[in-house]
C-alpha cells in the first residue's frame, strides 16, 4: 500500500516563504485527504511540491510504490484548453504518456471508461479548446485517472462543475481510491464536499498546517474562526448527515 509523508516541506517564491514546515503525518492508500484553507494559504504550492515540480526545503515520502515514474498524477487548478485534440485523443495521449507508445486494447477501454465514468463520453470527438470550463476540467480529471497512479493530487477539481457532477466527480474519485488502493489529495473550498467525501482533512493557513485529522474533528468552530474568518458549525441535518452552516464572516 503506497503511504505519503512529508517532513517540514517549505516553498519560497523570491524572498517570500510561502510554505513553511509542511510536516504531513502518514497518509494511507485507499484514503481522500481534503486539503483546505483560505486564499493564498499554499494548497498549490504544497501540491507542487509534493509533485517534485517545486523545489524547496524538506522531504516528501513516498513508500509503497511501484513504478515512480507513475506513480503520482497532478492536476492543477487552470485547465487550459488551447490543445488542438479531440477529447478522446488528449485523453489517450494522457496515459500513453504513461505506458509507454504501444497502443493496446486496453488502453482505447481504460479511455473509454473513464469518459463514461465521468459521464462526457458524448464529447469524446470535441475539440478541447472548444469546450466549457467545467467541461475542460472534467476532462484533465479524466486525464489523471487513465494515468492510474498511486498518488492523485486534485487541485480544486470540481470548482468549475455544477451540482450533480461535483457530487458525481467526488463519489467517483473516492470510490476509485476505496477500490484501487490509490490515495487522492484534492484542495477544496467547498467544506461541505470535503465533510462528506473526504477521510482526513488537512488545513492550511498562512503557508503553515493549522491542523489534521477526521473532517468531524477538524472543521471545529475554533478551527474555521481562526483561518477561514468564518463564523460556522458542523451539525446534523434532518437525514442525521453531518453539514457545515456557515452563520456569517468574522
Ligand atoms: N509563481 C509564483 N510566484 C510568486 N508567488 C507565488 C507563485 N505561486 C504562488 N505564489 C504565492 O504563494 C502563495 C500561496 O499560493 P497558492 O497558490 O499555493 O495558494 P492556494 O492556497 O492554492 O490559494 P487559492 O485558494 O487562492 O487557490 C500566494 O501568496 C501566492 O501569491
Amino acid at each position: 500500500m503506497v503511504v505519503l509523508s512529508t517532513d517540514r516541506l517549505g516553498a519560497r517564491f523570491g524572498s517570500r516563504q510561502v510554505l513553511r514546515d509542511v510536516t504531513l503525518p502518514p497518509c494511507h492508500g485507499g484514503e481522500v485527504v481534503a486539503v483546505i484553507g483560505p486564499n493564498a494559504a499554499g494548497k498549490s504550492t504544497l501540491f507542487r511540491r509534493i509533485a517534485a515540480i517545486l523545489p524547496g526545503p524538506g522531504d516528501c515520502r513516498l513508500e509503497g510504490v511501484h513504478d515512480s515514474d507513475r506513480a503520482v498524477a497532478y492536476m492543477p487548478q487552470d485547465q487550459t484548453g488551447t490543445a488542438v485534440l479531440t477529447v478522446f485523443e488528449s485523453v489517450l495521449l494522457a496515459r500513453k504518456q504513461v505506458s509507454g507508445w504501444r497502443l493496446a486494447a486496453a488502453d482505447l477501454m481504460e479511455v473509454d471508461r473513464a469518459l463514461t465514468a465521468l459521464e462526457i463520453g458524448d464529447l469524446a470527438n470535441e475539440i478541447i479548446s472548444e469546450l466549457s470550463g467545467g467541461q475542460r476540467q472534467l476532462v484533465g480529471l479524466a486525464q489523471c485517472l487513465v494515468r492510474e497512479p498511486q498518488v492523485l493530487l486534485l487541485d480544486e477539481p470540481t470548482s468549475a462543475l455544477d451540482m450533480h457532477r461535483q457530487l458525481e466527480a467526488m463519489r467517483r474519485v473516492r470510490n476509485l481510491a476505496q477500490d484501487t488502493g490509490m490515495l487522492v489529495l484534492i484542495a477544496l473550498h467547498d467544506l461541505n464536499l470535503a465533510l462528506k467525501f473526504a477521510d482526513k482533512v488537512a488545513i492550511l493557513s498562512g503557508g503553515t498546517l493549522h491542523d489534521f485529522g477526521p473532517a468531524g474533528e477538524v472543521l471545529t468552530p475554533e478551527n474555521l474562526a481562526a483561518t477561514f474568518r468564518i463564523r460556522a458549525r458542523v451539525e446534523p441535518c434532518s437525514q442525521g448527515k453531518p453539514h457545515l452552516i456557515v452563520d456569517d464572516a468574522i
